[in-house]
C-alpha cells in the first residue's frame, strides 16, 4: 500500500462538516485533498486555505472552495506534509518551497496534522537540507553571509537550472548541515539575518503526526 496515500486519506477522517481547513503542499497532502473533494461531492460544507499556488490548482480541480487567509479569523484544522520529523515533533518543511505560507497557515490553525511516509521519521533533523526562504533583493549577499556562518547554503534551482522562486517571489537557500544539534538555537540564529524571510524549521508544531507504514497507519499525538 502507498504509505503517502494511507497517511493522507487517514488524516482526512479528522475533518468535520463546516470546517475551514488549511491545505498543505506536497505529494502526501494530495491524497487528503482528493478525499476532501469527495466529501464536498457528498454534500459537506468545507472551505480551504491553500498554502501554495500548486495546492490551489489541485483544490480547484477537485472543486474545493478556497478562501484567502485574510478572510478567516482562524483555521479549524491544517493537514500538511513534512520532510523530516524528530521524536519531539520538530520538523523540516519546505522541500516543495511552500514553507513561508505553510508556517503562516499553521500559526492560524487550531489543530495541525502532519502526514508522511514512515521514512520521514528521524532521530535528529538535518540530513534533509534545511530550506531557508531569502528575500530576492540582495539574495547573493545573504547567501554569502550564510556561507560565512558555515551554514553550507546552496541556492535552489529548478529542474531546468534556473533560480527557483517561491510563490512570494523569494529565493530558497538549502542548508546542507547533515545534523542539527539544537533546532531551537538554529531557528533563532537564522532569524537574525535581515534577508532571511523564514526558515523551514517547524518547532513542536503538529498536534498529530500520521505516518503510513505500508501496513497499518501510526498515529502520534503531541501532548503539548
Ligand atoms: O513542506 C512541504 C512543501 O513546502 C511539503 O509538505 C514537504 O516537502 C513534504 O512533501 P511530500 O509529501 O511530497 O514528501
Amino acid at each position: 500500500m502507498n504509505e503517502k496515500k494511507q497517511a493522507g486519506e487517514y488524516a482526512a477522517g479528522f475533518i468535520k462538516d463546516g470546517m475551514t481547513i488549511g491545505l498543505g503542499t506536497g505529494s502526501t497532502v494530495y491524497y487528503a485533498l482528493a478525499k476532501i473533494g469527495e466529501f464536498i461531492e457528498q454534500g459537506m460544507t468545507l472551505k480551504g486555505v491553500a498554502t501554495s499556488t500548486a495546492t490551489a490548482r489541485i483544490a480547484n480541480s477537485m472543486h474545493i472552495p478556497l478562501i484567502d487567509l485574510n478572510d478567516t479569523e482562524k483555521i479549524d484544522l491544517t493537514i500538511d506534509g513534512a520532510d523530516e520529523i524528530d521524536p519531539k515533533f520538530n520538523g523540516i518543511k519546505g522541500g516543495g518551497g511552500a514553507l513561508l505560507r505553510e508556517k503562516l497557515v499553521a500559526n492560524a490553525s487550531d489543530k495541525i496534522i502532519w502526514v508522511a511516509g514512515h521514512t520521514k521519521l528521524v532521530q535528529k533533523l538535518g540530513k534533509f537540507p534545511l530550506p531557508v526562504e531569502v528575500l530576492s533583493f540582495g539574495s547573493n549577499h545573504t547567501g554569502r553571509l550564510l556561507e560565512k556562518e558555515h551554514l553550507h547554503p546552496i541556492l535552489r534551482k529548478t529542474k531546468t537550472g534556473e533560480t527557483f522562486y517561491t510563490d512570494s517571489g523569494n529565493v530558497i537557500y538549502d542548508l546542507h548541515l547533515d545534523e542539527i544539534a539544537e533546532p531551537g538555537k538554529l531557528a533563532e540564529r537564522l532569524k537574525q539575518f535581515t534577508g532571511v524571510v523564514e526558515h523551514g524549521l517547524f518547532l513542536a508544531h503538529p498536534n498529530v503526526v500520521i505516518t503510513g507504514t505500508g501496513g497499518s497507519v501510526v498515529i502520534r499525538e503531541n501532548k503539548k
